[in-house]
């Protein structure tokens, strides 16, 4: 017997809707634009991506620039659906014109089968607040975000967190996937986790329930290849701990201590991913995944090397300043979420008392909080000052304790 297609049988099709508008959100939605025109017999071709709305001054030297139109600052979703790019956050990169950006999220929400969060993870409680009630209880969600929800119950999942609180199921997406090179198109593999359970609002009997095989017609372009498995959490983890691993690669790199000892940075900080998944998330996060798959190793490499964390880090190092104060100064709005992460990670391990198994986490956040110092090259080197000596083991090596 034939095979069926994907959505053969079912007269409606999937709306989509990106929440989520920065650097990865516009990448994505171009992605998604421009599936959902390949594949209409599954899509709507319309996508509407929520954008957080501020005014925008076009620079002069935008190609196009018109002085009469552009001399003061507009909103961003005017200009987006103009110019049919984001112009402030993924410069110079054409979006598809089906995508269309609107400042209201409960506009946005409204009728979408499949919403797409790609937010910087602080501001996702306030965006689900501003849902309630304007979305369908059949939608089904993927997070593309990259970071964790630490509470005063303990350590949750984004995916997790957006599926409890809308009352739907929320997967994953993440990979190493530095969002400008996505969006121009260099080739780059992904990792969608997607593994519904629970007692869930059913799809009406005209749209195709939403499985692997969707989410890959979602995603997959010939240069974003995608590779759909069922751990959420092992794919969520990933993501988000590799951006405090980050941070470590880019002090390395900004004290000019070489290719060697950021590797062994980056080797200890998949240890401690691989053991902060399997000791936390025990009942359903694979080791493999951190291993196998583009959300785990290849992720880390790409971010240890071309990553907005690493290039903070590394800048706070060579120019002597916070890394916030970098953030501020050449991100131009863009977020950092290894700061927030070490910081969350830390809220839970101190919380149990359990900072010593994680000695790389824990090194970062003594970093950022300034109780632990990024140390010199040459004082490291001193071979009679031991407590000096690069042990990669121990910290890996790079703090002066306190
Ligand atoms: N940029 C990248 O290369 C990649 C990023 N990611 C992840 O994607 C997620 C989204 O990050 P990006 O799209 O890169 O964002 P971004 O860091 O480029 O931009 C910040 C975004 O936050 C919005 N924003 C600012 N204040 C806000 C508020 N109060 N409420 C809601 N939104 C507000 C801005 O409008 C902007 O869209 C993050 O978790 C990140 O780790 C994942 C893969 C690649
Ligand atoms: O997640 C990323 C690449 O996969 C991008 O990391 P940064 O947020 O550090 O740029």
């Amino acid at each position: 017997m034939a095979k069926r297609k994907a959505g053969e049988g079912y007269s409606r099709k999937h709306k989509v809707t990106v929440i989520g508008s920065g650097n990865w959100g516009s990448a994505i939605s171009k992605i998604i634009g421009e599936n959902t025109l390949a594949h209409p017999y599954l899509f709507e071709p319309e996508v509407k991506m929520w954008v957080y709305e501020e005014d925008y001054q076009v620079p002069s030297s935008h190609p196009k620039y018109s002085p009469s139109e552009h001399s003061k600052p507009q909103k961003l979703t005017a200009l987006i659906n103009s110019l049919h790019e984001n112009v402030k956050y993924l410069p110079n990169i054409p979006l598809p014109p089906n995508v269309q950006a609107t400042p209201d999220i409960r506009d946005a929400v409204h009728n979408a089968t499949i919403l797409i969060f790609n937010v910087p993870h602080q501001f996702v409680p306030n965006i689900i607040r501003q849902m309630k009630g304007a979305y369908l209880p059949y939608a089904r969600a993927v997070s593309c975000i990259k970071g964790v929800d630490v509470s005063a119950e303990g350590i949750s999942l984004f995916s997790d967190y957006i599926g409890k609180h809308l009352g739907i199921y929320c997967g994953a997406l993440s990979g190493a996937n530095i969002a400008t090179e996505v969006a121009e198109e260099k080739f780059s593999e992904t990792t969608v986790a997607y593994n519904p359970h629970g007692d869930l609002t059913p799809p009406p009997e005209d749209l195709a329930p939403v499985d692997h095989e969707i989410l890959k017609h979602l995603f997959h372009r010939p240069y974003f290849h995608v590779r759909v498995i069922s751990d959420v959490a092992g794919v969520s983890l990933g993501g988000a701990l590799k951006n405090v691993v980050a941070i470590a690669a880019g002090f390395v790199d900004g004290l000019g201590w070489g290719d060697n000892a950021k590797a062994a940075i980056m080797r200890v900080g998949l240890m401690e991913m691989q053991k902060f998944g399997t000791k936390y998330f025990s009942e359903t996060c694979r080791t493999e995944t951190f291993t196998e798959e583009s959300c785990g190793v290849a992720d880390l490499i790409t971010s240890c090397n071309g990553g907005r964390n690493h290039r903070c880090a590394k800048l706070s190092v060579e120019q002597g300043k916070t890394i916030e104060e970098v953030e501020r100064e050449t991100l131009n709005g863009q977020k950092l979420q290894g700061t927030s992460t070490a910081r969350e990670v830390n809220q839970f391990l101190s919380a149990r008392g359990e900072e010593h198994e994680f000695p790389l986490f824990t090194a970062v956040f003594n970093i950022l909080e300034g109780k632990a110092k990024v140390m010199h090259p040459d004082f490291c080197y001193q071979r009679n000052n031991t407590d000096c000596n690069l042990q990669v083991e121990d910290l890996p090596g790079l703090i002066e304790r306190d």
